[in-house]
């Protein structure tokens, strides 16, 4: 593959070289060449080489104009009348809408190879400069290397069913060995007594999961395939430092159970086209990702139960699939592990969405390993989010749902504080929940926390008690003055957690506006300061 530049600035220069780097990836050769270098008038020979391509980067000036080093090739399109052979080729345009030409070269280009005998394999992608070009071709280059792929039918890996296996040698086992309705909480405790495992409260807690066996077999009913099948996938691609995508040889049922993640995910545009390309119209497939696969969070097993005419071979899904990665969890204790949510709720095609790590260790309460206490993979992240150097720094801590998490660390870690004997500050939480009677969590641990006056303020909003919502950036602002005093002349941490960034982000700077007189400007500055200075943390997700 040969990518050309027309450039004057040298972002296409850039975006030529990414994506000849790419090449490599997808085990092709790629090069990235200055439009200006070449006789492009030999550009009809590039079919002598098979499986050639040539990609244009192209970039608009002026009228409509070609960039400096794009005049020549841009002068020859227009004058020859020459049989471009059927090259196969490919354009991005850059460009910028304010201009009145938006774009027109990469236009120009994209329709004149075509005009010429050339055979684009893949459609035209525009960028604009005036916001999201980077974005932009982004979103054109991720759907583009699947077209290539398969316009080449090249394969990343070569599927092996090794011969005279040692059985002992196959992996079988799992990593250690080597928007919604109605959710259940529940919170889990790890026993890690015994173990090299240590962590301070506010550390995060990585788990690895693995599938949901009855789901594993489905997929392997469905595909037709039998998962103890021993296979390897190899890399095709010599140069590269990852042989295999997962530890081989090894058995379908092994890679699909530990390695790859696919239950609770949605197909990914790479996933997706590849797969709409062996058997989907990919307008259709493009036209409805957003509303058939995201809206309707439909993962991989539901677009293959629910589309009888997709039918990729197992070892194709392997190769696509991203790896299972490890979860992590926020600790909620600072003396044992830890609590953690387990998502499940109903999806508008009616089928259960379960998280898979959460379901894993879920279902781990009730089954132990052959009459053994269950154990989990997992290890200990470090965490930014730590309890002030000084135990008399009064603390502030926002954690709406499952936010709360590490302040019952935090809490816990601040009661033995006092027991010692030390001097410790304000210690007050700011919880939202909806309801008082569903899903207070630790409702009696707080309760006790603040008659021992280990928690000197207990603020909890019930948002759907009352007929008017109550969050907790509404209890916040109740509180201004305090706060401001707080934060301002007692050096409080403020604490933030769960999903809430935004909204108690702006609660502050409601506070630091109303009460300490700053504009909204300097409000910003002011709590950017406060993190600088390590006193405003966030350990947020959504
Ligand atoms: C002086 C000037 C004129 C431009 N004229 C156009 C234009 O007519 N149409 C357009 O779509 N973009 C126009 N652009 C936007 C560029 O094409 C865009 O910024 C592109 O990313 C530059 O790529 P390069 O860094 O590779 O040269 C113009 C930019 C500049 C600075």
């Amino acid at each position: 593959m040969v990518v050309f530049y027309g450039s004057q600035t040298g972002t296409a220069e850039e975006f030529c070289g990414r994506l000849a780097k790419d090449a490599q990836r997808y085990g092709m050769s790629g090069m990235s060449a200055d439009l200006e270098e070449y006789d492009m008038s030999e550009l009809p020979r590039l079919v002598e080489i098979d499986n050639s391509l040539a990609v244009f980067c192209m970039a608009t000036y002026g009228e409509g104009d070609p960039t400096d080093n794009a005049q020549d090739f841009y002068d020859w399109m227009q004058e020859t009348n020459g049989e471009l052979n059927r090259v196969n080729f490919a354009v991005f345009g850059l460009g910028n809408k304010t201009y009145e030409h938006f774009n027109a070269m990469g236009k120009y280009t994209d329709k004149r190879l075509e005009e010429l005998g050339g055979r684009r394999i893949y459609d035209l992608g525009m960028g604009d400069d005036d916001g999201t070009l980077e974005e932009d071709f982004v979103s054109w280059k991720e759907p583009f290397w699947p077209a290539v792929c398969e316009h080449f039918r090249v394969e990343q890996y070569e599927l092996v069913f090794p011969t005279d296996i040692n059985m002992n040698k196959v992996y079988t086992g799992e990593m250690g060995r080597l928007k919604t309705g109605d959710r259940h909480l529940t919170h889990l405790e790890l026993d890690i007594s015994g173990s090299q495992i240590r962590y301070d409260s506010g550390d995060h807690v990585a788990v690895y999961p693995i599938n949901d066996v009855s789901i594993v077999n489905r997929i392997g009913q469905i595909l037709d395939a039998d998962l103890d099948t021993v296979i390897s996938l190899n890399n095709l691609e010599k140069e590269s430092n990852k042989k295999h995508p997962f530890p081989c040889p090894t058995t379908y049922r092994t890679a699909l159970t530990h390695y790859l993640s696919w239950p609770s995910t949605s197909p990914t545009p790479r996933t997706r086209t590849s797969c709409s390309n062996c058997c989907l119209s990919v307008s259709l497939c493009q036209g409805l990702y957003q509303s058939w696969v995201l809206d309707s969070q439909r993962n991989i097993l539901a677009v293959l139960e629910d589309m009888p005419s997709l039918h990729p071979t197992i070892d194709h899904l392997c190769e696509l699939l991203p790896r299972l990665q490890a979860r992590y969890y926020s600790i909620a204790s600072s003396g044992d592990i830890c609590a953690v949510v387990v998502v499940e709720f109903q999806t508008s095609t009616g089928r259960s969405f379960k998280g898979v790590a959460t379901n894993w260790l879920k279902n781990k309460l009730v089954v132990t390993d052959n009459g053994h206490k269950a154990t989990v993979p997992m290890y200990v992240r470090k965490s930014q989010f730590q309890l002030p150097f000084k135990a008399s720094n009064p603390v502030v801590m926002i954690g709406p749902g499952t936010g709360i998490a590490p302040f019952m660390g935090f809490l816990q870690e601040r009661g033995w504080m006092k027991e010692q004997g030390k001097d410790v500050g304000e210690t007050i939480l700011y919880f939202g929940c909806r309801h008082r009677y569903q899903d207070f969590m630790y409702q009696q641990e707080l309760v006790e926390f603040e008659k021992v006056g280990v928690l000197t303020q207990l603020n909890v909003a019930f948002s759907r008690d009352q007929e008017e919502k109550v969050y907790v950036q509404h209890l916040l602002k109740k509180n201004n003055e305090h706060l401001w005093k707080l934060i301002h002349t007692d050096n409080a941490h403020i604490y933030i957690c769960g999903d809430a960034r935004n909204m108690a982000q702006n609660a502050f700077y409601g506070t630091a506006e109303e009460v300490g007189g700053l504009t909204h400007t300097q409000a910003v500055a002011y709590i950017k300061k406060l993190m600088t200075k390590g006193c405003y943390s966030q350990d947020v997700w959504s």
